[in-house]
């Protein structure tokens, strides 16, 4: 069979940007590659790399059963597959990687079906999967994302294009943290006051990423709504909120829900190197070591490419080679 074979780029994501709970979200070059195509004999997945080690290769595997749902909605009978996977986002640190995973997987059936599902229902379907629109809206949409999900899982999203001169230094701590952890952390209700102070911030903060205020950030990036009670579950997290602007950084935050923490900086900033030292050095006292990444918000969402008949046997990985060096 083996004709139509593709492969999805999708990029990773940052959800909340502090005051946005399950509402702001913004596209990462960090990159999950998705490749599937049909076959004739039995479905066979692969996952290369080391980082997503633990994760099922059967069928109840999430790239496995996204591509389940699209032919479902799409009243097709899905086909045995195969499917490669390869990912340079690490698992459970609050970067996305399962909305990466729901967002390829559901761009890779749908282009393989024939595209009978609209991105409209693809960010329904994902939303639906991860349980809230940030993460997914990013990774689908690209850019940055204001996303509301409603009744009947509706789900209304727009896309901002980020602030050319937007950049972002990530801390990823070294110990992993299940977004439902971090979710069971949260109270089930807040008083008024926290709930109006977050939404003056989160709209003033969307309201100066799209018209490009980057003196706003910092001030507009304050949260009650979730940080407050996850900061006990990462060591360092609320002295780096508290002091990242004053070693240059527009504005900080936990990214989605940790452990990763979030600095915006603007591209042009000499303070770059005293950002960087600032979070190693205040984690290190914390007793956290930490990977530090600087990435760029990306403004495109998936990636697809459908392969020729000459490309039909090259491995993922030197397909992905001829773009990435790294594992
Ligand atoms: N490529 C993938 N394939 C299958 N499952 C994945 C993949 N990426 C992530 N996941 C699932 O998502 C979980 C991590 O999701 P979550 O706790 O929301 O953290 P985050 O999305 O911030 O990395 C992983 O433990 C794994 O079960
Ligand atoms: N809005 C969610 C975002 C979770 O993001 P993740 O990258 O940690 O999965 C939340 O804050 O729980």
């Amino acid at each position: 069979m083996n004709e139509r074979r593709i492969i999805v780029k999708t990029p990773a994501s940052t959800a909340n940007l502090g005051p946005g709970f399950d509402t702001l979200g913004m596209a990462l070059s960090l990159y999950t590659w998705i490749d599937m195509a049909a076959t004739d004999g039995p479905t066979r997945i692969e996952l290369l790399g080391g980082r997503l080690k633990g994760i099922p290769t059967d069928k109840s595997n999430l790239i496995y059963k996204m591509a389940q749902l699209v032919y479902d909605e799409a009243g097709y009978t899905l086909p045995e597959l195969e499917i490669a996977m390869y990912s340079e986002i690490p698992l459970t640190r609050g970067l996305g990687s399962s909305a990466t995973a729901i967002v390829g997987a559901l761009t890779a059936a749908n282009v393989l079906a024939g595209r009978p599902l609209s991105d409209q229902r693809l960010l329904e379907l994902a939303t639906a999967e991860e349980g809230h629109p940030d993460n997914v809206g990013a990774s689908l949409l690209g850019g940055i994302v204001v996303a509301a999900a409603g009744a009947a899982g509706s789900v209304d999203c727009i896309r901002l294009e980020p602030h050319a001169r937007l950049e972002v230094l990530v801390a990823i701590p070294d110990f992993q943290l299940a977004t439902e952890k971090a979710r069971h952390a949260l109270p089930d209700s807040l008083p008024l006051a926290d709930a109006v102070h977050n939404v003056g911030r989160s709209s003033l903060l969307t309201a100066a990423l799209a018209i490009g205020r980057l003196d706003l950030i910092g001030k507009a990036m304050q949260d009650r709504i979730h940080q407050p009670f996850r900061a006990p579950l990462i060591p360092g997290m609320a002295d780096i909120l508290a002091r990242a602007a004053a070693h240059g950084a527009l504005g900080a935050a936990l990214s989605g829900a940790g452990p990763t923490l979030l600095t915006l900086v603007d591209a042009h900033s000499t303070r770059k190197q005293e950002l960087e030292r600032f979070l190693l050095d205040t984690l290190e006292s914390a007793g956290v070591r930490a990977e530090l990444r600087w990435l760029q918000p990306v403004r495109l969402g998936p990636e697809v490419e459908l392969l020729d008949r000459s490309m039909q046997d090259v491995p993922l990985m030197d397909w992905i080679k001829g773009e990435v060096k790294h594992d």
